[in-house]
């Protein structure tokens, strides 16, 4: 492992609807111990000392930002969401090549969604990357036993849980590679949920760094309940 960290921008794609948490705003401005969680999703990164800077991307017609104390922190670059996350994170990355940013410089993508970084991980994704050709990610190995289904929702099989993992974020890649891959797989129109299957798709093999398994996405109610409990016990 390399003990020095690396330098990195970071990159939060924050334009989402969080549809599937069905609240009365986008889940990233919904409340965690008397923050919104994208204000935690962010704090890992701006108490980095190896932080060169950070692009948020918000929605064109967000109007939650403006309200948060952290609009004013000079570290933090606006660029406007897209229509997909991977749309988001291809706006940031041009912000960054706009504030000097080259090709080489690693970029790591955390979900505003996911507030519950810890430094160790943060740290431990750094340091195993650092000399890596590729990059890699957080992700945490399967845990349960898995099923494959068939259309009416019964059992056809037990799968091999062995060699399947969860994919987490923060996502760690090069500015220049990064680009290339969501440029080229957007124009092929190839299913993109993260940046490490756009890195797939143009040919490489990311590395996985095990992480913690509470660095969850808040993604339906029950996430951000059992975070809210998480919180009250560890203040
Ligand atoms: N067009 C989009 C879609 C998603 N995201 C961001 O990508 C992260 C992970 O996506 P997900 O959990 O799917 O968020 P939502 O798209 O908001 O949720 P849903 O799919 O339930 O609508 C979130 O931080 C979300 O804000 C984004 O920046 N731009
Ligand atoms: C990037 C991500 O958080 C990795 O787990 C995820 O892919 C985001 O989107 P999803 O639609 O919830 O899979």
């Amino acid at each position: 492992m390399n003990l020095s960290l690396p330098a990195f921008w970071a990159v939060i794609p924050a334009a989402g609807v969080g549809a599937r948490m069905a609240a009365d705003r986008p889940k990233q401005y919904l409340q965690l111990g008397g923050r919104t969680i994208l204000e935690h999703s962010l704090d890992c990164f701006l108490d980095h000392p190896s932080l060169k800077g950070l692009v948020v991307s918000l929605a064109v017609d967000d109007p939650y930002w403006p309200s948060l104390s952290c609009a004013n922190d000079s570290r933090i670059v606006r660029a406007d969401g897209g229509d997909e996350r991977s749309g988001s994170v291809l706006n940031a990355l041009l912000q960054l090549n706009a504030l000097g940013a080259s090709d080489d410089d690693w970029v790591l993508v955390h979900d505003a969604a996911r507030p519950n970084l810890s430094r160790d991980d943060l740290d431990k994704l750094l340091a195993e990357l650092a000399d890596d050709p590729v990059g890699g990610l957080l992700a945490v190995p399967a845990r349960d036993t898995l099923k494959r289904i068939d259309k009416r929702g019964r059992v056809v099989e037990t799968v091999d849980r062995s060699l399947i993992w969860q994919a987490y974020t923060p996502q760690m890649f090069r500015l220049g590679a990064l680009h290339r891959a969501l440029a080229d797989s957007l124009v092929a129109d190839a299913v993109i949920t993260d940046e490490a299957s756009a890195m797939e798709w143009s040919g490489q093999a990311p590395r996985l760094i095990e992480g913690r398994a509470d660095n969850i996405k808040v993604t339906r109610p029950e996430d951000l309940e059992w975070l809210r409990l998480r919180w009250v016990n560890r203040r």
